[in-house]
């Protein structure tokens, strides 16, 4: 890869322990604003753990974290989300009895002051407007009134990014955004992202590896910890280290 002018992201010689396993050892990479890139490897390559540390969920037993120039290193994990940095769980992280516009007031609500929202109508109004754009932004103003458990899996996720979208974050992290979907439902999700991705860094985790190759600009791949390697997905297809490491893997490379 090309060195990134500006990046809003980089992560140098990180590495994470656990006792004296190593699950992430030396990745360095710079990220530029506005990109989406996707963060591929088999099971227990290291992908969780390497987005923990980008989320501040976990902290690096070595290397570096910088968002936006700023070191990040040590910075509590309560503090990435004010910075910019927001994260959607592969787990459901929506309230379940709360319609899906009430989840993202809420989510809003959080970021604003207690004093504010309970002294001026007018913030509480503007919360309830920006939480209509948000739902607007990933599809689901016709879903806004609806209980997000009575939503579809597909609009549940959605919804998931709806929430992350209410700390308006300049990098944003989604752990495999298209688990449990089938083909319908993974076309909208991707059209969602690209949407999405005109204005906003991208990381995400998945294992669809038709859809990573139609929609991530760069693709890195770890595996055993490592990264093995950073590219497009032209030349991650044709890298053969990462041919070598899909190969052995039940599913394979072709895996839908
Ligand atoms: N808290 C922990 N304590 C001990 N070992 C851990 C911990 N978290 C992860 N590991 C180990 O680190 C390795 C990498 O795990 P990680 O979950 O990051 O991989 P992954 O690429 O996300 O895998 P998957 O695709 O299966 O989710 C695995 O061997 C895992 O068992």
């Amino acid at each position: 890869m090309n060195p990134i002018a500006n990046p809003i992201l980089e992560v140098e010689n990180l590495g994470r322990r656990f006792g004296a396993f190593t699950a992430l050892e030396g990745v360095s990479a710079a990220f530029g604003e506005g990109r989406i890139t996707a963060i591929i490897g088999p099971n227990g390559a290291g992908k969780s753990t390497f987005f923990n540390l980008l989320s501040g969920a976990l902290k690096p037993t070595s290397g570096r974290l910088r968002f936006s120039g700023r070191d990040m290193t040590r910075v509590p994990q309560a503090r990435f989300a004010h910075l910019g940095i927001a994260r959607s769980y592969q787990i459901t992280n929506v309230f379940p009895r709360l319609t899906a516009h009430e989840n993202v007031r809420t989510a809003l609500q959080a970021r604003v002051s207690r004093y504010d929202f309970w002294s001026r109508r007018d913030a509480r109004t503007d919360l309830a407007v920006r939480a209509d754009d948000i739902l607007e932004s990933v599809g689901l103003a016709g879903r806004r009134d609806r209980p997000a458990a009575a939503l579809a899996h597909g609009e549940q996720r959605a919804l998931e990014i709806g929430i992350a979208l209410a700390a308006d974050p300049r990098l944003l992290l989604l752990d495999e955004p298209t688990a449990g979907m089938g083909p319908e439902e993974t076309k909208e999700m991707v059209a969602l992202l690209r949407r999405l991705g005109e204005s906003r860094t991208i990381l995400l985790v998945e294992h669809k590896m038709k859809m990573i190759l139609g929609l991530s600009e760069r693709i890195l791949v770890l595996h055993h910890g490592r990264l093995i390697a950073d590219g497009t997905p032209a030349e991650i297809q044709a890298d053969r280290e990462v041919r070598r490491v899909y190969l052995g893997q039940s599913g394979g490379y072709g895996h839908a």
